[in-house]
């Protein structure tokens, strides 16, 4: 199932659940706004080359939209859309004040030139400037973008705007970006896990974890999970998989993907088939790379007792069923790696008052946010007899509907 279809699916099952009125769901569901732009660049050979950049922006009820961008070869607006979608149930989840919003340019950045990838980012910049902003829009890194790229987003907007380090977060420390956002999604994510697991009297200690895509998400999360005692026996990137039973020495394997770019001829592991990763025997499956990932063909394989979406829609709704049918426990995306845009929000916030954060503050109040979300969810799970997808897009969806009928909505 395509993801806007999929993730349509889920809010509308949330909104059956709340007893939304009709008029009031069809608002909901439909973008404020879809931005789509040519961007051409000259490459470094002097030949000039085409994308197509996407921005939209899905509400703003609660507050300035809210979402990263993405340089990915698949970025199509169906996907943008959903992605979009997602951010606004996300940052509700949350409980912090924004939107939702996702852009994205289909392109493959590890082909393009660091030269190449700055021109691409300006043209883009100056395409959208014009409806982003500190308290309209403020776009983030997602798959294949970083805080380089929200520097040149961020040098841009200001040759139009102004000097305006809060139009961005996710950027350079040394331009204001905030102490610990590099490593926030997958230390959310380690929050989130911890949380749900001792809600089953379980702790990451001695634990088995597979991890799929070893890119910002994946590695700090296995990283984190590493520190704390869990085994990581499986990880996975777009170069391959390795895996060890007695748990990968991870910092080991970060300094080899340091040196080669590649997971492959890791000497303190076996390689693996990377289609295996998914349905390898462990107790937590994290997937931290592309969407739609678990679906109707791998499900019934699936052999973890808990996955946690550290990806945005990793899980398709069929395999949702198939997962629940086998007593999987899933933790939901829109909740599982809202890490990221909570330490965004920090970043936004120490821009606009001038003071920064030690990084101690933020990853405590990380922590809060995580723990608090989570049982406001169990909490919703509890009140409408669902499960933890359904607890976060029900508590998601109250709170901006609430925000949009307290604003003057009229049925
Ligand atoms: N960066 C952030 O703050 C946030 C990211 N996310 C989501 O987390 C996921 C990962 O994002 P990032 O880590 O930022 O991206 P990234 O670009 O840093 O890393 C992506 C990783 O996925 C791997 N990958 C790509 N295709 C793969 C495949 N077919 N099989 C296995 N691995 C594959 C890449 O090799 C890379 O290791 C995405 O779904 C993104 O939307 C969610 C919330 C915030
Ligand atoms: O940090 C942000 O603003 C957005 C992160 C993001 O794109 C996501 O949570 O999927």
């Amino acid at each position: 199932m395509n993801a806007l279809a999929a993730t349509n699916r889920n809010f509308r099952h949330a909104a059956r659940i709340l007893g939304l009125d009709s008029k009031l769901e069809r608002s909901l569901l439909i973008p404020f706004r879809e931005i789509k732009v040519e961007c051409t660049i000259p490459k470094d050979d002097g030949s000039l080359v085409s994308y197509v950049g996407f921005r939209v922006q899905h509400d703003n009820a609660r507050g300035p939209m809210k979402g990263g961008i993405r340089y990915h070869p698949e970025v199509d607006p169906d996907e943008v859309n959903a992605l979009a979608q997602l951010m606004t149930w996300k940052t509700a989840v949350v409980n912090i004040p924004y939107g939702g919003a996702k852009g994205g340019i289909g392109c493959s950045p590890g082909d393009l030139s660091k030269s190449e990838l700055e021109r691409l980012t300006r043209v883009f910049t100056q395409k959208i400037h014009d409806l982003i902003g500190i308290h309209a829009d403020v776009p983030a890194p997602d798959m294949g973008t970083n805080a380089q790229t929200m520097a040149w987003i961020l040098d841009e907007y200001s040759k139009f705007h102004g000097h305006s380090p809060a139009v961005v977060t996710g950027k350079p420390i040394d331009l204001g970006g905030s102490l610990g956002r590099d490593a926030a999604t997958g230390r959310g994510v380690v929050f989130a896990t911890e949380a749900l697991l001792a809600d089953y009297g379980k702790s990451i200690e001695g634990l088995t974890f597979a991890v799929q895509g070893f890119g910002n998400v994946g590695s700090w999360a296995a990283r984190l999970i590493h520190e704390r005692g869990g085994k990581v026996i499986a990880v996975s990137d777009i170069t391959g998989a390795v895996r060890n039973p007695n748990g990968i020495d991870i910092p080991e394997l970060l300094k080899h993907k340091e040196e080669t770019r590649s997971l492959a001829n890791f000497n303190g592991a076996d390689q693996m088939d990377p289609n295996e990763l998914l349905i390898h025997e462990c107790d937590v499956l994290i997937p931290c790379a592309l969407g739609g990932v678990l679906n109707r063909e791998n499900a019934a394989d699936v052999k973890a007792k808990f996955i946690i979406e550290a990806a945005n829609h990793p899980t398709d709704p069929e395999a949702d069923e198939i997962l629940s049918k086998k007593g999987v426990i899933v933790l939901p995306d829109i909740y599982a790696n809202a890490g990221g845009v909570t330490v965004s929000y920090f970043e936004w916030v120490q821009n606009i008052q001038g003071f920064m954060w030690d990084e101690d503050k933020v990853n405590s109040e990380l922590q809060t946010y995580m723990t608090r979300a989570f049982h406001k969810i169990k909490s919703m799970c509890h009140s409408h007899n669902c499960n933890l997808r359904m607890g976060a897009f029900t508590l998601g969806v109250d709170r901006v509907a609430r925000a949009t009928l307290l604003r003057g909505w009229e049925a």
